[in-house]
């Protein structure tokens, strides 16, 4: 038997097949879930002018420094500002500006009098105004221009994903258009003559196909247009026919099935020249084959069994779609946790278990199984209540009550 490979050397051998895919200019409407391929910098400051937070009068700082509820300051109101007025009024003393929440703040003022603070509030703001308190300080209540970042600032790094708050802050930055890679263009070919679509019927011997919609998904949430979905027998004729139209139409290929050591593989067998099957120190997943078509998409067989099909999508099909489009970080998020059960492990094999986490006690959130029926890789339905993996070395045997786990967080 072979040695076994390394997770982390299998990973290495992925991502060194990995080229990026090509970039260009896409405007912020279309760049949702879209990876950035160069920084953004801010055209415009943040905040874009000095302006006030609050509804209320923009005032001279010396004209009401002693107002009080005994000693009330009258105003005479020249001028009324709502947010996007470009006026820039003088005030002399004893003059005040009424100002809505962002609008521009006139040169002449220092401070802002909230409504709240005046006798007649906004019921009676357009002559003059009573002001019943001081502002506590030159500038209450007033955002400074530039405050939040100044033009050429970084807004974003290249290698993020342009999510709403990413897209959100380079709208304020007063920019349109980002450098973003394209999306990885991904078919899913599930393998075995026993599959059936789901929902459809089925005899002795047959099953749902899982893995299709699983692996779609998870391509689709890695940030993938998903071009082709659909099954094969073990036959081999269609999976050949099948992976010849997806030349020049995918960058990658998730085949699913037929990857281990039986009669009818039909990845392995007809594949063979195209694709290493390796070994790999895992559990669930550990058959694994990979390559690529010539001058063709990437191809990744993964084992048949949905829980290893699962594992191994996120183990190393994530991590290189996520490269392909130039994301800084690959990882998914590790908290670690004290286990709440106990829980057997397979001997030199790094455990991918799939689990869910009590968050009954903020303070301490604990791990646990997700498929009762322990760890196999046959456990469909359990796989439905999963939100993580519990990634337990190799040369851990077993897992008791409040072992601290790493928790990989997936969703
Ligand atoms: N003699 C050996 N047998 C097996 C080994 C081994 O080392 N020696 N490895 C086992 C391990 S571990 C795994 S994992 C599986 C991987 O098998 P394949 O990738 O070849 O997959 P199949 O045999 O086609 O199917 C395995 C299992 O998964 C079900 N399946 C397949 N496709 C789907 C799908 N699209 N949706 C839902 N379920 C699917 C299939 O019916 C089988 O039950 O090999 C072990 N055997
Ligand atoms: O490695 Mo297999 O993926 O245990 O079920």
């Amino acid at each position: 038997m072979s040695e076994l490979r390394s997770v982390e050397e299998h990973l290495a051998t992925v991502l060194a097949a990995v080229v990026p895919l090509p970039t260009s200019a896409v405007s912020l409407a279309d760049a949702h879930g879209l990876v950035l391929r160069e920084p953004v910098r801010a055209a415009i400051d943040i905040p874009a002018f000095d302006n006030s937070s609050m509804d209320g009068f923009a005032v001279r700082l010396d004209d009401v420094a002693a107002a009080g509820e005994d000693t009330p300051v009258t105003l005479a109101v020249v001028a009324d500002l709502p947010a996007g007025s470009p006026d820039d009024p003088p005030l002399h003393a004893g003059e005040a500006a009424r100002i809505m929440t962002g609008a521009p703040m006139p040169t002449d003022a220092d401070a802002i009098v909230p409504f709240e603070d005046t006798l007649g509030g906004l019921d009676d703001s357009l002559s003059t105004t009573v002001v019943l308190a001081a502002p506590r300080a030159r500038g209450a209540f007033v955002r400074r221009g530039g405050q939040d970042a100044r033009v050429g600032d970084e807004i974003l790094a290249a290698g993020v994903r342009l999510g709403p708050l990413q897209l959100s802050a380079v709208a304020a930055a007063g920019v349109a258009t980002v450098v973003a890679a394209r999306r990885p263009r991904v078919a899913v070919v599930s393998t075995g003559s026993e599959l059936v679509a789901a929902g459809d019927p089925v005899r002795r011997g047959q099953i749902p196909d899982s893995n299709g919609i699983l692996l779609a998904s998870l391509a689709a949430e890695a940030g993938a247009t998903i071009v082709h979905r659909g099954a094969v027998d073990d036959d081999g004729a269609g999976l050949r026919a099948l992976l010849a139209s997806l030349v020049g139409a995918a960058d990658v290929v998730l085949l699913s099935g037929g990857v281990s050591a039986g009669a009818y593989e039909v990845v392995r067998m007809e594949l063979a020249s195209s694709m290493d099957f390796v070994r790999v120190a895992m559990q669930p997943g550990k058959p694994q084959g990979f390559g690529r078509l010539p001058d063709g998409p990437l191809l990744f067989g993964l084992p048949g069994n949905p829980v290893s099909s699962a594992v191994s999508f996120e183990t190393f099909v994530r991590p290189a779609l996520l490269a392909m489009q130039g994301r800084s970080d690959l990882a998914r998020p590790v908290l670690r946790l004290p286990a709440a059960v106990a829980w057997t492990t397979p001997p030199g094999r790094r455990q991918y278990l799939p689990a869910v986490i009590d968050r009954t006690d903020p303070t301490r959130w604990t791990v646990a199984p997700a498929t009762a029926g322990g760890s196999g890789s046959h456990l469909a339905g359990g796989l439905g209540r999963a939100e993580a993996y519990a990634v337990v070395p190799a040369d851990v045997a077993a897992v008791a009550v409040d072992d601290l786990c790493d928790v990989m967080l997936i969703a």
